[in-house]
């Protein structure tokens, strides 16, 4: 491997005739003033078999071509293949051109490899195109997970250089996006970063609307033990069962967050009305009487005066409206806006947010846990809302009573993950007018401010195009797996150091491949994200899905039909009949009659032909 053409001190060609060369991959250029670490950018193989003419049209300018002849190639004769290199680092002077360069020792690369403090970060796969340097890594980082081989879909132990992600640099360096289009591996990999959080005992927040984060099964062929270690790591809630909101503890403000959150446009109207007719410590039923109660005073007005005339009892509904009258019918409260609130709040309360409360969720977070909540996209969206809100302020009020006293003079509440799937929903771009996302300020402050706090946010989307522009820009190491959209290529671009070579490879990556560009690295790597230790409830094929029904079909029939038998295939109507009865299930002949081939050829039951009609008679 040699350095040919035209150098810069940040740049260079390199030529070799030995093997092709991969885009990242690290190699070492023996100049005259010591060794240079460099990068490959780009690559070009020339074969003989090319007419000349088409030899400059890549990589090689008739300058390096020259050198390249000069140092005894023959690109005539020989395949030869050029890499684009980048210095890593910074040089005074240019490359010596005619350098060797070669593969470097493990040793040479360490430190842009991994990380200082292997123990404390995420293992989240293998740096491919780091074969060759697997001989030379010390025992310790050897074989340490799996890795699902692209062709025969087997698991094969890691072969390269593990790629750690130094999750001690959050604090400088606090948000993580995941881009990829659909099949791209996007959930794979925010299970294993998961897995990773779990295992690091770091308290999680995790929004799971399609109810497929669930780590209690452990994948086919890896040690089951990585699993079983998760165990108690983990918490899975429903929403409205097992955690919701107590709405007699809420704020103000939290309150009109909700409302705000439950229906398209909430005016100033409707924010001035529901804030008017607020009490600290209302139960649902008291703010909603409230709210009805000042619709009827407002509609009638002259019945409210009479009443106000006649003085009614004290404690009746008669002296409760009037106290209500002398409170509300000077501010400025319309009979709509009213109206527009109680709807919202009748939305939320048929949401089922307001039952249960959010402790068993706080608990789990300081405990260390991740905490799954699930339910339907819309209802989590609300409660995302709110919690995260919620969950802040706790966490900022306890940090700021401590940089601002020098003691904890708020409960504790710890630093936190907040991981959610189809981020576009919740945090979409602003488009102007009429724009819906009550959740985008929440995580705007939490983009720009949570590294303060210790408040970090991980978002996946297919479309990280639709992603608001502010939260975007705020996501400092970003996991990239295929995308195919131009629409979405172009934001990467926009948003990360990727190379015009990666961003080309971006619709052809296979699943589970991403490039990694981070602040933390300070560069891009390639990396095959490692197999997880668990698996989703979602991962069977819906052919194997199809088959085990087809197979297992009508198995449920057995203890009924094996009562019944012997009998005929003229009794089958009223053998599937009685079936139905015993199971309470409708069943048909037709499924019978499967069932009844299927264990035919099992040797469950026995047939034979009779004498009456030729009929077949089944037997036990
Ligand atoms: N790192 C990986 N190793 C092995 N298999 C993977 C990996 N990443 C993804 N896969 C496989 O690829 C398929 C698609 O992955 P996944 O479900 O994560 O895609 P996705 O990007 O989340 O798609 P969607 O957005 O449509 O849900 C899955 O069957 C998964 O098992």
């Amino acid at each position: 491997m040699r350095v040919v053409g035209t150098t810069t001190e940040h740049e260079a060609l390199i030529v070799s005739r030995e093997r092709p060369f991969r885009i990242n991959e690290i190699l070492i250029i023996e100049d005259t003033a010591g060794a240079i670490r460099v990068e490959v950018i780009k690559t070009q193989s020339l074969n003989p078999l090319l007419p000349e003419s088409n030899y400059g049209s890549g990589l090689l300018d008739d300058t390096a071509l020259g050198t390249l002849k000069a140092m005894g190639f023959a690109p005539e004769e020989e395949t030869l293949y050029i890499a684009q290199v980048r210095v890593l680092g910074e040089l005074d002077i240019p490359i010596t051109v005619g350098a060797q360069a070669r593969v470097p020792h493990f040793s040479e690369i360490q430190d842009l490899l991994v990380p200082k403090d292997i123990p404390r970060a995420l293992l989240m796969g293998v740096i491919r195109g780091t074969e060759e340097l697997y001989e030379t890594l010390p025992d310790a980082l050897k074989d340490l997970e799996y890795t699902v081989d692209q062709e025969s879909g087997e698991l094969v132990p890691q072969n390269g250089v593990p790629f750690f992600f130094d999750i001690e640099k959050m604090d400088q360096y606090p948000h993580i996006g995941i881009f990829g289009g659909s099949g791209s591996g996007k959930s794979y990999a925010m299970r294993v970063l998961i897995e990773e959080l779990m295992a690091k005992r770091l308290p999680t927040l995790v929004f799971d609307p399609h109810y497929e984060l669930d780590f209690s099964q452990p994948i086919f062929g890896v040690d089951p033990g990585k699993c079983l270690a998760l165990r108690d790591r983990f918490v899975l809630f429903e929403l409205g069962t097992d955690v919701g909101i107590r709405f007699d503890s809420i704020t103000e403000s939290e309150l009109i967050v909700l409302l705000r959150s439950s229906m398209g446009e909430f005016t100033e109207n409707m924010e001035h009305a529901a804030r008017r007719l607020y009490k600290r410590g209302d139960s649902l039923q008291s703010y909603r009487q409230r709210i009805e109660d000042v619709m009827w005073i407002l509609s009638h007005k002259k019945e409210m005066d009479e009443l106000v005339r006649v003085n009614p009892e004290p404690d009746t509904r008669e002296a409760r409206l009037v106290e209500l009258y002398s409170q509300y019918s000077q501010a400025q409260l319309s009979e709509y806006s009213l109206s527009a609130v109680a709807r919202r709040v009748d939305a939320l309360e048929m949401s089922g947010l307001f039952k249960g409360d959010s402790v068993p969720l706080e608990e789990g977070l300081k405990s260390g846990k991740t905490v799954v909540v699930r339910g339907p996209i819309k209802n989590l969206n609300i409660f995302a809302v709110y919690i995260i809100r919620h969950l802040y302020n706790k966490r900022r009020q306890y940090r700021d009573a401590i940089t601002h006293t020098g003691r904890a003079g708020e409960e504790f509440f710890p630093p936190f993950f907040i991981v959610t799937d189809e981020a576009h929903n919740l945090v979409p771009k602003a488009t102007g007018l009429n724009d819906y996302a009550p959740a985008r300020p929440i995580f705007r402050e939490i983009a720009q401010e949570g590294r303060k706090y210790g408040v970090f946010l991980v978002l996946a989307t297919q479309r990280p195009a639709l992603l608001d522009d502010t939260v975007n820009a705020q996501l400092n190491t970003k996991f990239i797996l295929r995308t195919v959209r131009a629409q979405d290529i172009d934001t990467i671009q926009r948003e990360t150091d990727l190379t015009p070579s990666e961003t080309a490879r971006l619709p052809y990556l296979t699943s589970g491949n991403a490039f990694i560009s981070s602040a933390i690295t300070g560069r891009t790597v390639p990396v095959r994200i490692r197999a997880s230790w668990t698996s989703s409830p979602h991962a069977q094929s819906p052919f194997e899905e199809w088959r085990a029904y087809i197979e297992s079909r009508g198995d449920d029939l057995y203890q009924v039909v094996r009562d019944l038998l012997p009998f005929n295939t003229m009794q089958l109507a009223a053998v599937a009949g009685k079936c139905a009865e015993r199971l309470g299930r409708d069943v048909t002949v037709d499924e019978l009659s499967e069932a009844l081939d299927r264990w035919l050829a099992q040797g469950k039951i026995k047939s034979s032909i009779g004498r009456i009609g030729n009929m077949r008679v089944y037997t036990a």
